[in-house]
């Protein structure tokens, strides 16, 4: 199933319910949260209070993208805030397979985020435990970047190995994702596809239905 997850960290903070909502109407099935900490990352961008007071406005999946060094400090409290799925960095975990293990235990489904130069043999020996994978398609710190290419081969390179073992696992994809690239990022094996600037910036419901529009050619 193809799913897109638009990224909040792009929306109109003054008038964010309203701007999930129409995004939800226009056929959206997450909602991408993006927290910074200010040290995995250079920017801060929010936390817990605003998670749990935006779950009023959607009973959509909350996909939570932990861009936290040592995440295994606050899983059960971001689980708390009404996630239903959290992804947490390779490159920021010290046991990354405890965090995983932590996740679920919290009753969330776990995914684990590689950077554009993280090899997928991070992976190797966890794959078989994740719910989803997301290859970051830009450096994460920043919405509105472009693409960078080379991270399609790592999804279908992803896809592959997934492939081999037996395993269909979702494949997300985050960082300048457009409605004018998706065909291709679906048909290098991505199947949930994160917007920020696409879908917040100008038309909310016409920038998802752009999306919903390439989805469709893929039924
Ligand atoms: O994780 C992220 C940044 O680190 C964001 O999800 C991403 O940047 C989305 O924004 P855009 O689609 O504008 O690139
Ligand atoms: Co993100």
């Amino acid at each position: 199933m193809l799913i897109l997850s638009p990224s909040i960290l792009a929306a109109d903070f003054t008038k964010l319910g309203e701007q999930i909502k129409e995004t939800v109407e226009a056929g959206a099935e997450y909602i991408h949260l993006d927290v910074m900490d200010g040290m995995f990352v250079p920017q801060i961008s929010f936390g817990m209070p605003v998670i749990e007071t935006i779950r009023s406005c959607t009973d959509k999946v909350f996909d939570v993208h932990l861009m936290i060094q040592d995440p295994g400090r606050y899983i059960e409290t971001f689980a708390k805030t009404g996630a239903d799925i959290i992804t947490v960095h390779a490159e920021a975990c010290t046991h990354l397979d405890r965090v995983i293990q932590q996740i679920k235990a919290a009753g969330v489904k776990a995914g684990v985020a590689l950077n554009p130069a993280t090899p997928l043999s991070a992976l190797d020996y966890v794959l078989d435990e994740l719910d989803m994978v997301l290859i970051m398609t830009v450096n994460p710190g920043f919405g509105g970047q472009k693409l960078i290419p080379y991270c399609l081969k790592k999804v279908s390179d992803l896809r592959a190995m997934m492939k081999e073992r037996g395993l269909d696992i979702d494949i997300q994809v985050d960082g300048g994702i457009k409605a004018s690239n998706a065909k291709e990022v679906i048909e290098a094996g991505a199947n949930v596809l994160v917007g920020g600037s696409a879908v917040f910036s100008g038309d909310v419901a016409a920038n998802t239905k752009a999306f919903m529009d390439v989805f469709a050619e893929f039924e």
